[in-house]
């Protein structure tokens, strides 16, 4: 059974934790990763399906018109991630996150309840840090995680939340969480209404820990960490405590790598040119959408860098792959792929007007374009 205590972790994040972040997560010394949030209803429609060509296994959502494709909502990696990968489910119902985490619990190594996003794709009907304020709800949904899918299939169950407005409030609310029989919780030291840029806020650790191990849960403390040697200092000389986790997020998302024991990044490449080569690889291994790799992308590359603009106007994996040989170790353009990028736009043009021409009946004859458009009756 995966156990969390001291290690270093991806943090759960919608977009950015797609598979090709947590490999890369993997392959640089992250202990364990978490999956973006997903939300119950929606892991609910999914079919589970083999991918043989990438040796994955894919969550989908069938599409509903013939000759749409589905909808990839999770792809895992059994042969890297197996043993390291936590599911994180929003949800605000039992019976729906029992029904949830069911469906996923032999392809995943634990199941992680999200009781600490403030977005609106999480809060609305009751998830994420709403929950904070639905403390029965929270602790029923930890409890029958627990007994109808934690223990029959010996993985742990897990919460994730943030601070509350006072220290006893906060402390009330663990004490009551540690006793729904989770094997972890990891607290974001911010409170609900504070934003990332704002420094967590750290007073009172030990004192959450001490409830923590009372109980015989595990604590990852997530917030503002940096890398490894930062969660090491850390753990030494402020938390005083090397059971104590850490979860890294937005630092993670900028550069994969931050898990490393030790930079392998040799000293005449940028690391953030390192890691965009990285991550590029792994993403065209798993055939990630492009509008993931685009938005990882952005995260990665500086927005100073002219690469930040040429990824951004790449429509296709193979663009992606000629900017990306234009990038040389210094974050320079050894040649400038506008003029590639430009082409590509004119020859995208070119054969959608040839596709529209097609498409558009001449029965009629006359240009088609000059016709007038008959508004549909209102019944129609
Ligand atoms: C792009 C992004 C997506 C996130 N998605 C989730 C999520 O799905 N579930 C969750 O519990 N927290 C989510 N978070 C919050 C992070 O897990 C983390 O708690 C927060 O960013 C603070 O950590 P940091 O200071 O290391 O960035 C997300 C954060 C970011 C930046």
């Amino acid at each position: 059974m995966v156990t969390y205590a001291g290690k270093l972790v991806l943090a759960p994040m919608v977009r950015a934790g797609e598979l090709p972040t947590r490999l890369m997560a993997l392959a640089h010394g992250a202990d364990l990763v978490w999956s973006p949030e997903i939300v119950d209803k929606k892991l609910l429609q999914c079919t589970r399906r083999e991918n043989t060509t990438l040796q994955t296994v894919d969550y989908v959502v069938p599409s509903k018109a013939q000759a749409r494709p589905e909808t990839l909502v999770f792809r895992t990696y059994p042969k890297l991630e197996s043993s390291r990968l936590i599911f994180q489910i929003g949800s605000a119902s039992p019976a729906l996150a029992i029904q949830a985490a069911l469906k996923v619990i032999n392809d995943v190594n634990g199941i992680d309840i999200n009781a600490g996003c403030p977005k609106h794709f999480s809060i609305h009907s009751g998830m994420g840090s709403a929950l904070l304020r639905t403390p029965d709800t929270l602790c029923l949904i930890l409890q029958e995680l627990v007994k109808n899918v934690g223990k029959p299939h010996g993985k742990p169950i897990s919460v994730k939340i943030r601070l509350l407005d006072t220290e006893q409030d906060t402390l009330q609310l663990v004490t009551r969480l540690c006793a729904t029989g989770i094997a972890n919780l990891t607290v974001h030291c911010r409170k609900t209404e504070m934003r990332n840029r704002e420094q967590p806020i750290t007073d009172y650790i030990a004192e959450i820990y001490e409830v923590c191990r009372a109980n015989n849960v595990s604590l990852i403390v997530n917030g503002a960490i940096h890398d490894r040697s930062h969660f090491h200092d850390l753990q030494t000389n402020h938390w005083g405590n090397s059971s104590i986790g850490g979860m890294i997020a937005e630092c993670a998302e900028r550069n994969p790598t931050v898990f490393d024991h030790t930079a392998h990044v040799p000293e005449q490449v940028l690391p953030w040119v390192a890691a965009c080569r990285e991550f590029i690889q792994w993403a065209t291994r798993f055939d990630n959408h492009i509008g993931n790799t685009k938005y990882m992308l952005s995260r990665i590359v500086p927005g100073k860098s002219r690469f930040f603009q040429y990824f951004a106007r790449c429509k296709s994996p193979g663009e992606i792959d000629y900017v990306l040989k234009q990038l040389n170790d210094d974050g320079d353009a050894q040649t400038d792929p506008s003029e590639y990028l430009e082409k590509c736009r004119a020859q995208e043009k070119t054969s959608k007007n040839a596709k529209r021409k097609k498409k558009q009946p001449d029965s009629l004859g006359g240009d088609v374009k000059k016709q007038k458009v008959v508004p549909l009756p209102a019944d129609a």
